[in-house]
């Protein structure tokens, strides 16, 4: 149907004699939180087939909480990291095997809300899992938990490895019973990964990648890992066998605090 034309508009008024009123200045921009630089992306938009197990945006971690900075459970990285995990992803299936990410990009605000829970001598209810044989207040000073940290980089990551197709996991219940991370795979939680001789994020020397008193399966697995990841270009932190580095990362002095989320990234 025809729509009347919109009115002309009203002559304007004479000028006023009076100082006209200040105009209204242009409305301020609402600031919408800083945004990652164009090179940042979504790993399931570069490989779709890595699974993701985002524990800081649940509160299965170390904290018990979603930790701040984490409103997706995504695995944002920069591309040349991204794309580097995918072509470890193409090795690792065609052993029968599925990269699963539990962390990737990290943001300052995250690792500011570590620093200041580690402050406090209570809030230790994930230690029976976590970090059962280590004082809370020795997680950084031991180099389990970095601040700053290359998470913050956006080219460092951590991650297992999974059987295809892999098994289900159940979901983890806020305050259901917990099981030392170090306890064999078979009584601790029963997380999908391929035995990696403790939990992820377990503070414990058992962690180290190279530690000896794990099982011989456990061992190939970090090493299967750890092969397929430096192939690629990675590099493991000895003192975590899920920890890993891409070296050429393209930003190795920039810590970023963009939050975790889709909205996040140009
Ligand atoms: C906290 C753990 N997932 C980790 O990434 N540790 C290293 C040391 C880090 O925080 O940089
Ligand atoms: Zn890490």
């Amino acid at each position: 149907a025809c729509q009347k034309p919109p009115p002309s508009p009203a002559p304007s008024p004479p000028p006023s004699l009076s100082p006209s009123p200040p105009r209204p200045s242009t409305p301020p921009v609402t600031p919408s939180g800083p945004r990652a630089p164009a090179g940042f992306v979504d790993l399931a938009a570069v490989d779709a087939s890595i699974r993701t197990d985002i524990r800081y945006a649940t509160a299965h971690n170390f904290v018990g909480r979603p930790i701040t900075g984490y409103p997706e459970p995504l695995c944002l990285l920069t591309r040349q990291a991204a794309e580097a995990l995918h072509r470890v992803q193409t090795a690792a299936l065609a052993q029968g095997r599925s990269l699963k990410v539990y962390d990737c990009y990290r943001p300052q605000r995250a690792v500011d809300d570590f620093v200041a829970w580690a402050k406090l001598p209570g809030e230790q209810q994930m230690k029976g899992e976590f970090y059962p044989d280590e004082p809370k207040d020795r997680l950084f000073a031991d180099g389990y938990i970095g601040a700053p940290t290359a998470h913050s980089r956006g080219s460092t990551l951590d991650l297992t490895l999974v059987s295809v197709p892999a098994p289900d996991q159940p979901a983890y219940v806020p305050g259901q019973r917990l099981v030392p991370c170090t306890a064999p795979a078979g009584r601790r939680f029963p997380d999908n990964s391929v035995d990696m001789g403790t939990g992820f994020d377990c503070f414990d020397p058992r962690a180290n990648t190279a530690d000896s008193r794990v099982t011989r399966a456990a061992r190939d697995n970090r090493e299967l890992l750890k092969r397929l990841m430096t192939a690629q270009g990675f590099e493991n932190y000895p003192r975590e066998w899920w920890h890993y580095r891409y070296t050429a990362e393209p930003y190795p002095g920039t810590y970023f605090d963009f939050p975790v989320a889709r909205s996040s990234l140009r």
